[in-house]
């Protein structure tokens, strides 16, 4: 496995506790080498040493055992190029010695515009042999013309089957539960839909800032960084029909339908339905937090969105006029992802006086892992007195005696094994940029600056408004 990116934050925080984890579980097949690739010039045993301080501070104590790691780090090793430069790849195939490559895996752990030049220059290297396979981290491209153009550039030298899109989401647990959920038990399938739901609500709340990725944050901002990406694939995952199998294409093949029927966002709707906001200097448990713009690598002028508030539909039968609203932010007063299925009241209320709470299951994917419905419940004794109450499934404790995997673990498992599944396809990016794009020019054309909001805040009070002028409410 070639990692290029290897000493970055993905690589150092993510990818190798990652690979750690599974050597430590003997789940790695037993002849996997690892080469980490970037232009910082580093011996063998310096990246050795790099990647040893950061497993041991992502790791849990536990689990870190020295032995463990040494056979670990036999694996690893470290080539410095620049892989912007064709020539390069020549001294990267005399390093690789002419090994075949069959099952070689590269993984693109860089920013997006190295993709193009990197498959290009692999395939001149003759290093893109059909047993190899290529992985690609989100966001793929900076806007829908140069996604295009990196699905192109990578199209002319791997087939589709040999690419590998990462979304860290869908590696997550809870978001396969839901699947799990929706497909597995026949109490959902019958409400699930516009008739007996109301609204759905996506949340991915972070209190975290943009550590040090600010260059690259203050190009992309929270619309291409997360909602382009792990929100979209969560509401895919929500609204998507039964797939007929539990297969790569069957469930992509839903997933691609749901991005294509979003109704797109354009004109006055842009300023209606969406909210961009931006963190003001403030406080996250008891800790003063600057202002974005004062972070490393960010413009002090900068109009780059750390918060975004969507509304968004889907125009098929299913979900005809149930609005999904998504928001995401950094520097918030809490860290919590969450999905919310808000269902109808019921009809005809029989209990005068009852308080009136439809009943809502709430998805947790983080910090907890849970799923719990809302139902209404008489209070123990005389009368009527109703209140709602949680039937709660935590998953770390019903499954208590296994480790809970990060998403990484999962996902390059995945990769190793060839299952594209929880993968992103061409078709998935392409649609999840068109529909994002028009939200994107729109703020450009309309001048849309983000609303302030202060650090450890809920975010902006405009997200607040989006949903109370329909009579709604954000979970929590
Ligand atoms: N960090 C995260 O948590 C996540 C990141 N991602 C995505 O992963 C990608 C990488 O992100 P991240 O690790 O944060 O970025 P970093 O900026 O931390 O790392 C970039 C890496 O690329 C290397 N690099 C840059 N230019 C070149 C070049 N010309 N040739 C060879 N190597 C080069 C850098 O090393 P050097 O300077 O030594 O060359 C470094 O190793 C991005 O697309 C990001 O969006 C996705 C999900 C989460
Ligand atoms: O892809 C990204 O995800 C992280 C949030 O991931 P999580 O698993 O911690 O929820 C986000 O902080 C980062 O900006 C983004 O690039």
């Amino acid at each position: 496995m070639l990692v290029f990116g290897g000493t970055g934050d993905l690589a150092l925080h993510k990818l190798l506790p990652a690979l750690y984890h599974l050597h430590r579980e003997r789940r790695l097949p037993a002849d996997l080498r690892i080469l980490a690739l970037a232009r910082t010039a580093l011996s063998r045993e310096a990246y050795q040493a790099l990647a040893e301080r950061h497993c041991r501070a992502q790791v849990a104590r536990a689990d870190f055992v020295a032995d463990t790691w040494q056979s670990f780090a036999a694996r690893l090793d470290y080539f410095a190029m620049d892989a912007a430069q064709s020539a390069e790849f020549g001294r990267l195939a005399q390093r690789l010695g002419g090994a075949c490559g069959r099952g070689r895996i590269y993984y693109l752990a860089t920013a997006p515009q190295l993709f193009a030049p990197i498959a290009a220059n692999l395939a001149i290297a003759g290093l893109a042999g059909a047993d190899t396979r290529i992985v690609l981290e989100k966001p793929i491209g900076h806007s829908l013309q140069s996604a295009l153009a990196i699905t192109a550039a990578i199209g002319k030298v791997f087939d589709e089957s040999q690419v590998f899109r990462i979304d860290h989401y869908l590696g997550k647990e809870t978001v396969q539960n839901l699947m799990a959920l929706r497909f597995a038990n026949a109490l959902f399938e019958p409400v699930w839909r516009a008739g007996h739901i109301d609204h759905v609500q996506i949340s991915v709340l972070e209190t975290l800032g943009v550590e040090n990725r600010g260059g690259y944050y203050d190009q992309a901002g929270a619309m291409r960084d997360m909602l382009q990406n792990h929100l979209l694939q969560l509401l895919c995952l929500v609204a998507m029909e039964a797939p007929v199998r539990f297969d790569a294409e069957a469930v992509r093949n839903e997933k691609v339908k749901i991005l294509q029927a979003l109704k797109p966002l354009v004109g006055l709707d842009v300023r209606d339905k969406t909210v961009r906001g931006q963190y003001s200097s403030g406080h996250i448990g008891g800790q003063e937090v600057p202002a974005y713009y004062f972070e490393k690598n960010v413009d002090n002028d900068s109009d780059t969105e750390t918060f975004v508030a969507v509304q968004a539909e889907i125009d098929n039968w299913r979900w005809a006029g149930v609005p999904f609203y998504l928001r995401t932010g950094k520097r918030l007063q809490r860290k919590c992802s969450e999905i919310v299925i808000q269902f109808k009241p019921v009809p005809h209320s029989l209990f005068p006086g009852a308080p009136e709470h439809a009943n809502r299951l709430l998805i947790r994917l983080q910090p907890e892992e849970r799923i719990s419905l809302q139902l209404m419940a008489k209070t123990p004794g005389k009368g009527m007195t109703l209140e709602p109450v949680e039937l709660d499934l935590n998953l770390a404790t019903a499954f208590s005696r296994q480790r809970r995997w990060e998403a990484y673990e999962r996902l390059l498992l995945d990769v190793i094994e060839g299952d594209p599944t929880l993968f992103m396809r061409k078709d998935e990016v392409e649609a999840a940029w068109r529909w994002v794009s028009p939200i994107l020019e729109g703020w450009h054309e309309y001048y849309q600056k983000p609303r302030p909001y202060p650090a450890g805040s809920a975010g902006p009070e405009q997200a607040r408004s989006l949903l109370e002028l329909q009579g709604r409410h954000w979970h929590g």
